[in-house]
C-alpha cells in the first residue's frame, strides 16, 4: 500500500488496511516544494503510528536527485528502529544500490543500529531492465524487485500515458480481429528469471486505473501466473484485488495437495510418473504443487 509522505491523513488508513507491506511515498508522488515536509512527515509517522506486524518501507528519492542522501540520513537517523525496509526507485545498474548501502552501513555502525535495514529496488527504465540480474545480485540486503511500469514506459520511450495492464495499440490482427498482447511481460518475465536466480521476491508495480478493477485483477493473475508473489496498491481499494488474486484459491491448494498424494502414492509403487485428473504428473509436479502450498502456508501464518 502506496501514500504521498505528504499526506500524513492517510497513515493511519494505510496502517489499518489488510496489505503486508506499507510503503510511505518521498519520491514521485510528492511534489519538489514538499520534500522537507514529507520527510518529516514520515520520520514523525515510523515511530508514533501503530503499523501491526507490517513491513514498513520509505521510498527514497532517486540517486539522480539532490533529496536521495538527506532521506537516508534522517530516516536512520531520526527515525528510529521500527522502520524495515528503504525503497530505492529508479535503480539502474548495481552501483546505484552499492551507493546507498554503503551510505546506510556507515550509519548503522556510527548509530549502533540494530536491525539491519533491508532494500526493495524499483526496475523503470531502460537501463534498470538491462542489468536487471546483477541489480538482483548487488546487496545482501535486497529483499524484492518491483516493476514501475510508469517511469519504465517513459524511459523505453512507449507511446502510452497508462500505468500497466492492457494497451490499446499492443494488439495482433487476425482475419479482422484483434487480439491483446501485453507490453509489460516480457520486462516482467526478466525481473522474475533475475530475482529467482539469487532469491529476491518479484513484485508487480502499479496499476494506475483504479476504478478499473478487473482490469487490476487481470494484470495481477498475470503478474502472479509469472511468478511475482505481490502487487502495489496506489488506492486503497486496489488491496483486497491483490490480496485476492495471490492468496491461492481453496481449489488450487487442493488440487495441488491432491498432486502431492498422487506423487506419495506413485512413489510407493516405485514409479516417478503417473496420471492424474486425465494428465501426466511426475516428480517436477511435486515442486510446482509445493510452491503453491508453500505460499498458501505463509499466508496463513503471516
Ligand atoms: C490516487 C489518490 C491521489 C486518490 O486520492 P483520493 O482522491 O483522496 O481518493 P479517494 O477519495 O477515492 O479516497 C477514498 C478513501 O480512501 C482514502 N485513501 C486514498 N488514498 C489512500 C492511500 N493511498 N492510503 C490510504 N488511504 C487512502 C481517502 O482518504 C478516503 O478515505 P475516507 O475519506 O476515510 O473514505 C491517492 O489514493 C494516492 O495518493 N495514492 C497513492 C499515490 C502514490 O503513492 N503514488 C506513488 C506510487 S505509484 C508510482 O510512483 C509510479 C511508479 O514509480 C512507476 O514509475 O510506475
Ligand atoms: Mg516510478
Amino acid at each position: 500500500m502506496f501514500g504521498p509522505g505528504s499526506r500524513p491523513a492517510l497513515f493511519d488508513k494505510m496502517a489499518a488496511s489488510a496489505a503486508d507491506v506499507i510503503n510511505l511515498d518521498l519520491e514521485d508522488s510528492v511534489a519538489p516544494s514538499d520534500k522537507d515536509s514529507a520527510r518529516s512527515n514520515v520520520i514523525a509517522a515510523i515511530s508514533a503510528v501503530n503499523w501491526g506486524n507490517k513491513t514498513l518501507s520509505v521510498r527514497i528519492n532517486g540517486l539522480d536527485s539532490p533529496w536521495w542522501y538527506r532521506d537516508v540520513v534522517d530516516l536512520l537517523e531520526l527515525g528510529g528502529d521500527r522502520l524495515d525496509q528503504i525503497m530505492i526507485p529508479k535503480v539502474g545498474c548495481a552501483a546505484d544500490v552499492y551507493a546507498v548501502d554503503a551510505l546506510v552501513t556507515a550509519i548503522e555502525r556510527a548509530k549502533g543500529r540494530s536491525k539491519p535495514i533491508s532494500f526493495e529496488v524499483i526496475i523503470e527504465s531502460a537501463a534498470g531492465i538491462s542489468h536487471v540480474e546483477e541489480i538482483a545480485a548487488s546487496s545482501p540486503r535486497l529483499q524484492a524487485m518491483s516493476l514501475g511500469a510508469a517511469d519504465f514506459a517513459a524511459s523505453m520511450g512507449m507511446q502510452t500515458t497508462g500505468i500497466g495492464g492492457t494497451q490499446e495499440n499492443y494488439y495482433m490482427i487476425r482475419e479482422g480481429a484483434k487480439y491483446w498482447s501485453d507490453p509489460w511481460h516480457w520486462a516482467q518475465a526478466n525481473i522474475v528469471a533475475a530475482c529467482r536466480t539469487h532469491g529476491i521476491l518479484p513484485v508487480d508495480g502499479p496499476f494506475g486505473d483504479f476504478s478499473d478493477d478487473e482490469g487490476f485483477r487481470a494484470q495481477a493473475r498475470r503478474s502472479a501466473t509469472l511468478g511475482m508473489v505481490g502487487k502495489w496498491a496506489i488506492h486503497p481499494k486496489q488491496v483486497a484485488l491483490a490480496n485476492e488474486v495471490f492468496t491461492p484459491s481453496e481449489a488450487a491448494v487442493a488440487e495441488a495437495r491432491e498432486i502431492l498424494a498422487a506423487m506419495a502414492a506413485a512413489k510407493e509403487r516405485g514409479e516417478g510418473a503417473t496420471v492424474y485428473k486425465g494428465r501426466l504428473v511426475d516428480i517436477a509436479s511435486i515442486k510446482q504443487a509445493e510452491v503453491i502450498v508453500k505460499q498458501s502456508e505463509m499466508i496463513a501464518a503471516y
